[in-house]
């Protein structure tokens, strides 16, 4: 059998919060490998972990045990193997989309030829080329999230950590971003862990939906998602996508209350 090194590989994870003399477990033991290429994400009942497993990964807070490791190596800080995206977009309001998108590649020291090439290809991926001198604020929000999309991917990390993006956008463009990254990704061709509320969202997007159980987090269930891409919408209508989406339903509910009660 091919013995692959994962893109990210996930092993005996657990992470303790102290609050002054309160010790709050946020997860208890999670281990996961994500394959090179593929789109996973990770849903679970509110307040359960899932930001703290993908702040972890991200190498943004200490774990209390385990390993991560990115295509192999052990990581404990942030690094640009790993491209992080929040809920919120974080661009510089005085700065333009262009010169927004070429901010991390300039303080990396790349000389401008290059990055202006760079910038140049991911705002055209994103579909934004024509809106490179405008300002954040004369954008939506979806425009504001696929810039910052083409910031994180501008720096070529080896895997995309996404927290949410779309949580603050209307259901609708919601919708549409979902499409765009699912173009976006092929593309790209990264390795993906998303976090979301949002069962038909994981199932339209993933590969593969890992659902985590109420706080403290283990995993519950993973379930691999094998509709043909490209999706279109349309898949939300098909019985399969239902079943799926009902299944996860009922996992997560049968965890409710657990998380909020303890987490208050
Ligand atoms: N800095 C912190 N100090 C102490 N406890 C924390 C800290 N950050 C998170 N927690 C606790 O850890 C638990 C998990 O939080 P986390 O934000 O990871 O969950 P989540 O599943 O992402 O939540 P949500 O779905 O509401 O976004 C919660 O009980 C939370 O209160």
């Amino acid at each position: 059998m091919e013995n692959k090194t994962p893109a990210m590989d996930i092993e005996k994870l657990g992470k303790v919060y102290t609050r002054g003399k309160e010790e709050v477990t946020a997860i208890q033991e999670i281990s996961l490998q994500v394959p090179e290429g593929k789109f996973v994400s990770i849903v679970g009942p509110s307040g359960c972990g899932k930001s703290t497993f993908l702040h972890i990964v991200g190498g943004f807070i200490p774990k209390t045990r385990g390993t991560v490791r990115i295509r192999g190596k052990e990581v404990d800080k942030p690094g640009p193997d790993r491209g992080m995206m929040f809920q919120e977009s974080a661009l510089f309001p005085w700065k333009n989309v262009f010169d927004n998108v070429a901010w991390g590649l300039e303080i990396q020291g790349m000389e401008k030829a290059k990055r202006d090439e760079i910038v140049e290809h991911y705002l055209k991926l994103v579909n934004l080329w024509d809106f490179r001198n405008n300002l954040p604020s004369e954008l939506s929000g979806g425009m504001k999230q696929r810039i910052s999309l083409a910031r994180v991917l501008a720096f070529n990390p080896d895997v995309l950590l996404m927290d949410e993006p779309f949580g603050a956008l209307d259901a609708q463009t919601r919708e549409k971003m979902q499409v765009e990254l699912q173009r976006i990704w092929q593309e790209s061709n990264k390795s993906v862990m998303f976090v979301t509320h949002d069962i038909d969202e994981a199932v339209f997007l993933s590969d593969i939906v890992v659902v985590f159980s109420g706080r403290p987090a283990v995993i519950k269930e993973i379930i691999e998602i094998d509709f043909q891409r490209p999706r279109t919408l349309d898949v939300h209508k098909t019985q399969e996508f239902m079943n799926i989406r009902n299944h996860i339903w009922d996992l997560l509910h049968q965890e409710d209350g657990k998380s909020d009660e303890e987490g208050m």
